[in-house]
C-alpha cells in the first residue's frame, strides 16, 4: 500500500487557483522531490497534506485513511506527519532534549529517557542534550530539528527547503546524512526545492511542478534522459535545441548533419522538431578543417564549457579537453544515445 496518495486535489487561496487537480502517490520509504520555480505551489501542496491548509477538491490519504477531502479534515497534530522547516523552528527556551521530546506523548519517564537517547544516537548529537539551540552550530539545529521530527515516529515526514540556510560545504553531506535516517528507519518523505542539485541527491523520485500541476514524475534519470516537453529538460539542466526533420524511424536530418538515435523515434517520418542536446552529448576535437568553431570557453574546474558555432547554429558544448581557443576550428560529433525530439 502507498503511504501517501494524493488523488486529484486542488486548492485556492481567495479563489486563486494554487494546486490545479494534482495527483501523486508515495510508497513506504520512498522520498520524493517536489521539484519547481518560486510560487510554483510545492509549499502549498506540503502544507495541505500537513493538514495546515484546506483542499477545494480530491482527497489526501496516509496508508489508505483519507486526511483531507469531502467533509474530512483531520487536525494536523492528528496525521502522524513530522515536520523539517528551513528556518529549524527550534524552540530557544528549551534544551536540546526537551526539543527533540516536545511532541512525545504518552509515554514514561524511563520510556522518554530511551527515546530520547535513541534520538541522539540517531541524529549522532550524544552529549548535547542539555545544550540550547543558540550553542549549536546551524548543521547541528538542523540535526535537532529532524531528532525532534522523526522521535514521535511519524509515518511520514515533510521537509520544506530544508538544506537552503546550511553551508555550501556541509550541505552534501548532510542531505546523505538526513537521507540515510530516513532510509534506515524506513520513512517515506517528501521533499520541497527549487534546486535539481538538492533533488538529484536527497530524493528518489522527482515530481516537477509547473504552475500548480505536476509535469512529469518519475526517477531522476527519467526525467532527465526522457523529458516530457522542453520546460522539464530546460529544468533539469543545460540544453541545446537544434531544428530536424525525421528522415526515419532511427534517423533525422539537422544542421550537424545526419544523426542516428539509438532508440526509435516518436515521431513520423518528415516531421519537424527541435532536437534536444545536453552540452555532454558531443564532442569536440581539434581540427583546421573542422565545420565548427570555438566562439566562448568557461573553465568549470573538472571540464570546460564551450560556446560552439556550426553552420549557424549556437551551441553549449562541454569537454575534458582545456585548450581550445575562441577562434580555433574544431570537429564536433554527437555521442549517440536515444535522441529526444520535442515536435514542432
Ligand atoms: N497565505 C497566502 N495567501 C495568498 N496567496 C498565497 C499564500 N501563500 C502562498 N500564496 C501564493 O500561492 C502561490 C504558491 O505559493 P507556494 O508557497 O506554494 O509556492 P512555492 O512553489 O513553494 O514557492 P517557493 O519556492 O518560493 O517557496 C504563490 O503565487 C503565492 O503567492
Amino acid at each position: 500500500m502507498s503511504t501517501l496518495t494524493i488523488s486529484n486535489v486542488s486548492s485556492d487561496y481567495q479563489g486563486h487557483v494554487i494546486l490545479n487537480q494534482l495527483s501523486l502517490t508515495l510508497q513506504q520509504g520512498e522520498i520524493v522531490a517536489l521539484l519547481g520555480p518560486s510560487g510554483c505551489g510545492k509549499t502549498t501542496l506540503l502544507k495541505a497534506i500537513a493538514g495546515l491548509q484546506g483542499i477545494s477538491q480530491g482527497c489526501i490519504s496516509i496508508n489508505g485513511q483519507a486526511l483531507s477531502g469531502d467533509s474530512i479534515f483531520v487536525a494536523s497534530e492528528q496525521r502522524g506527519v513530522g515536520m523539517i522547516f528551513q528556518d529549524y523552528a527550534l524552540f530557544p527556551h528549551l534544551t536540546v532534549g526537551e526539543n527533540i521530546l516536545f511532541g512525545v506523548k504518552g509515554l514514561d519517564r524511563s520510556a522518554r529517557q530511551t527515546r530520547l537517547n535513541e534520538m541522539l544516537e540517531l541524529v549522532k548529537l550524544v552529549g548535547l542534550s542539555e545544550r540550547y539551540p543558540h550553542e549549536l552550530s546551524g548543521g547541528q539545529q538542523q540535526r535537532v530539528s529532524i531528532a525532534r521530527a522523526l522521535a514521535y515516529k511519524p509515518e511520514l515526514m515533510l521537509l520544506d527547503e530544508p538544506f537552503s540556510n546550511i553551508d555550501a560545504q556541509v550541505r552534501h553531506e548532510m542531505m546523505l546524512e538526513i537521507r540515510s535516517i530516513l532510509k534506515q528507519r524506513n520513512v517515506s518523505a517528501v521533499f520541497v526545492t527549487h534546486s535539481k542539485d538538492e533533488a538529484f541527491v536527497f530524493a528518489d523520485k522527482l515530481a516537477l511542478f509547473e504552475q500548480g500541476k505536476i509535469v512529469q514524475h518519475g526517477n531522476a534519470e527519467t526525467l532527465y534522459a526522457k523529458p516530457s516537453s522542453r520546460y522539464v529538460a530546460d529544468f533539469l539542466g543545460t540544453t541545446n535545441y537544434i531544428a530536424v526533420t525525421i528522415k526515419s524511424h532511427l534517423q533525422l536530418e539537422s544542421p550537424l548533419g545526419t544523426l542516428t538515435s539509438s532508440c526509435e523515434l516518436d515521431q513520423a517520418v518528415g516531421a519537424t522538431g527541435q532536437l534536444l542536446l545536453r552540452p555532454q552529448q558531443m564532442v569536440l576535437q581539434a581540427d583546421d578543417q573542422g565545420e565548427a568553431k570555438i566562439i566562448d570557453r568557461r573553465f568549470l574546474g573538472t571540464v570546460c564549457h564551450y560556446k560552439v558555432n556550426q553552420n549557424g547554429v549556437n551551441l553549449e558544448v562541454s569537454s575534458p579537453v582545456m585548450n581550445f581557443t575562441p577562434g580555433q576550428r574544431v570537429s564536433l560529433t554527437v555521442v549517440e544515445h536515444p535522441l529526444v525530439v520535442f515536435s514542432d
